[in-house]
């Protein structure tokens, strides 16, 4: 059923364990998240940015919605760093049940001041809010942050940050990062961090950059004839301890783009005289469903539904 992001989160927070938050960009990727959640019975949201909405429109959102209206498990449909009350209000349009105001590249105060604004109209309409407070590295959308601006937020802020706009889940910076160059190697998880913050609010905290850029997937990548520096994302174990101090939502889009491909790749290159696009689209849709598998065991989310 098609619910709101705190129908989904504020259990998830209760419960310590993380929901994952998939981006999506046409009906494959949306048929693998949903159907893979009612398999493992796991609630999941289904998240779509600027970029996908400029990409698949109303289209698109209503296959979304008509799949996760007709899903065993909750879905919330989520709009991804919107960058503007204009954008989160567009949404609400569309019909999405959740909203991200990213305004988190301007300062403290303007990203108070667009975010209230976005909570009001949006809690009027019944539809949960995410804001983010602090800067992630790597390239979010259309702003690049480069490592030296990247900072982490501030638990003090944070409890500002919230009382000052009523926001229903924030998104804090915390190591993560945008893209399959999470730094080198493994990112560093700022725990202790995350444990403050969750310590000092009781509601469901995001954290975006979070898929795991698998190493199986990056060589079956190579091994299909694509070009990859030496990607790494999020550990596992860092996720999971993650989810046992107020990590509820769990944002990954790289790890999906990456499966996708594979299967692609895989079947151009070993049947050159394919072109049935189902036989295209479909095995990009079953690797898609191993690691959205992973992801929801690696959360913990497995039978909440
Ligand atoms: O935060 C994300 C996705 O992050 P990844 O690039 O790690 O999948 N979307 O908002
Ligand atoms: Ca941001
Ligand atoms: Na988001
Ligand atoms: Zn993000």
């Amino acid at each position: 059923m098609l619910v709101t992001g705190n129908d989904i989160l504020i259990p998830a927070r209760a419960g310590k364990y993380g929901v994952a938050a998939f981006n999506t960009n046409n009906m494959e990727i949306t048929q693998a998240i949903i159907h893979t959640a009612e398999k493992l019975r796991s609630p999941v949201i289904v998240q779509m940015s600027e970029g996908a909405i400029k990409y698949g429109g109303q289209d698109l959102a209503n296959i979304v919605k008509d799949i996760a209206s007709r899903a065993s498990v909750p879905v919330a449909l989520h709009l991804d760093h919107g960058s503007s009350y204009a954008s989160a209000l567009n949404a609400i349009r569309m019909g999405f049940t959740s909203v991200m105001i990213d305004a988190s590249h301007h300062s403290f105060d303007e990203n108070v001041a667009e975010t209230k604004k976005v909570v009001e109209a949006a809690h009027a309409m019944g539809i949960s809010v995410e804001a983010e407070l602090g800067r992630l590295g790597g390239i979010e959308e259309h702003i690049v942050v480069d490592e030296k601006d990247a900072f982490l937020t501030d638990p003090q802020e944070a409890v500002t940050f919230v009382d000052a706009t009523g926001v229903d889940y924030l998104a804090i910076a915390i190591g993560t990062s945008h893209g399959a160059y999470k730094g080198k190697g493994r990112p560093y998880i700022d725990q202790a961090r995350i444990e403050e913050i969750g310590r000092l609010l009781a509601i469901p905290l995001v954290a975006h950059g979070s898929s795991g850029v698998p190493a199986e997937i990056v060589q079956r990548f190579r091994d299909s004839g694509g070009e990859i520096g030496d990607a790494a994302g999020i550990a596992d174990e860092d996720l999971e301890k993650a989810t046992q101090h107020g990590i509820a939502k769990v944002n990954v889009d790289t790890d999906l783009r990456l499966a996708s491909t594979v299967g692609i790749r895989e079947v151009l290159k070993a049947s050159p005289k394919e072109f049935d696009p189902r036989k295209v689209f479909g095995p990009a849709r079953d690797v898609m469903a191993q690691v959205i598998e992973h992801k929801l065991r690696v959360l913990g989310s497995v039978g909440k539904a």
